[in-house]
C-alpha cells in the first residue's frame, strides 16, 4: 500500500463463554486502530426482539418465520461499540438473564444464522482498516479466509470466577453450571456450532492475566502483518 499504510487485516476470535473474547478483541482493535464487532451482541439483540414480541422461543419455525424482520445495527468503534434494534438502543437489555438463558435456542435456528452471518460479512467487508470479529463460528463459517484466527479457552472454574466477579454476589457454582450448559448448547447445534477452526491458534487464558492475553494476540497480529 502507498504512504506506508498497513493492509487491512481481518482477525477472527472465537471461543466458549467467558474466555475473554470481548475484552481481548476490544483492546486489540483499539491498540491496532481496527474496527471491532461483537457478534454475540447481534444474536442477543435478535433474541431480545423475539422475547419482546412474544415469539415462542421453543418453536424454531416461529422464530424462522420472523428472523428477517428486526433491523439490527452494530457500531464498530472499539472505544464505544453500540447495538440497536429498529433504532432502539438495546445495549443494556440484551445482557439480562432472560436474554442470556434464551439466546442459544434462537441462535441455533438456521434462518437466524443465515441473516446474522450475512450482516457480519458485510460489516467486515466495509471495515477499511480491518476488523477484529469475535464470536463462536467466525473462523469456521463467517470469515473462513480471515488473516488470523484465534481460539480462546479457559477452565470452567476460571471463567465462572471471572463472571461471578462481574455479577457481584453471584454464586460461582450456579454461574459455572449456566456457562457450561450454554457452551454445550452452542457446541451441539447443527448449523455452525461453536468450534475451533483447523488453522486457528489456540490460547489457553486460564493462567494468563487480561493484559497478557491482549499482548499475545497483538503480537500474533503483528507477526502476521510482517509475514512471519
Ligand atoms: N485473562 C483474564 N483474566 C482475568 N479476567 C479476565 C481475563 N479475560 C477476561 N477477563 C474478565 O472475564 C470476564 C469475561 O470476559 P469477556 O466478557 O471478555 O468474555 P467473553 O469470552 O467475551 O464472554 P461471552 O462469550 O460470555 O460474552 C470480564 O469481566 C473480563 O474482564
Ligand atoms: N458467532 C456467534 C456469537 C454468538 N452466538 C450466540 O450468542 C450467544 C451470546 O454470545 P455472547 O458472546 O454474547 O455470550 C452465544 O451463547 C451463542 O448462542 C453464536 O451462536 N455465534
Amino acid at each position: 500500500m502507498e504512504n506506508g499504510a498497513a493492509q487491512p487485516v481481518i482477525v477472527a476470535i472465537d471461543g466458549p463463554s467467558g474466555t475473554g473474547k470481548s475484552s481481548t478483541s476490544k483492546a486489540v482493535a483499539a491498540q491496532l486502530g481496527l474496527s471491532y464487532l461483537d457478534t454475540g451482541a447481534q444474536y442477543r439483540a435478535i433474541t431480545w426482539w423475539m422475547v419482546t414480541n412474544g415469539i415462542d422461543i421453543e418453536d424454531p419455525s416461529a422464530i424462522a418465520a420472523v428472523a428477517g424482520k428486526p433491523e439490527i445495527v452494530s457500531g464498530t468503534d472499539p472505544a464505544g461499540p453500540t447495538i440497536t434494534v429498529d433504532g432502539t438502543d438495546v445495549a443494556a437489555p440484551i445482557r439480562t438473564q432472560e436474554v442470556t438463558s434464551q439466546v442459544s435456542a434462537v441462535s441455533a435456528v438456521p434462518e437466524v444464522r443465515a441473516r446474522i452471518t450475512e450482516l457480519q460479512r458485510s460489516i467486515a467487508a466495509g471495515a477499511e482498516r480491518g476488523i477484529v470479529v469475535e464470536g463462536r463460528d467466525i473462523g469456521t463459517t463467517v470469515l473462513p479466509d480471515a488473516d488470523l484466527k484465534i481460539f480462546l479457552t479457559a477452565s470452567p472454574e476460571a471463567r465462572a470466577a471471572r463472571r461471578s466477579g462481574e455479577l457481584k454476589g453471584a454464586d460461582v457454582n450456579a454461574t459455572r453450571e449456566a456457562l457450561v450448559k450454554r457452551d454445550a448448547a452452542d457446541s451441539s447445534r447443527k448449523t455452525s456450532p461453536l468450534a475451533k477452526a483447523d488453522d486457528a491458534v489456540e490460547v489457553d487464558t486460564t493462567e494468563l492475566t487480561l493484559p497478557q492475553v491482549i499482548e499475545c494476540v497483538v503480537t500474533l497480529v503483528e507477526e502476521k502483518r510482517a509475514g512471519k
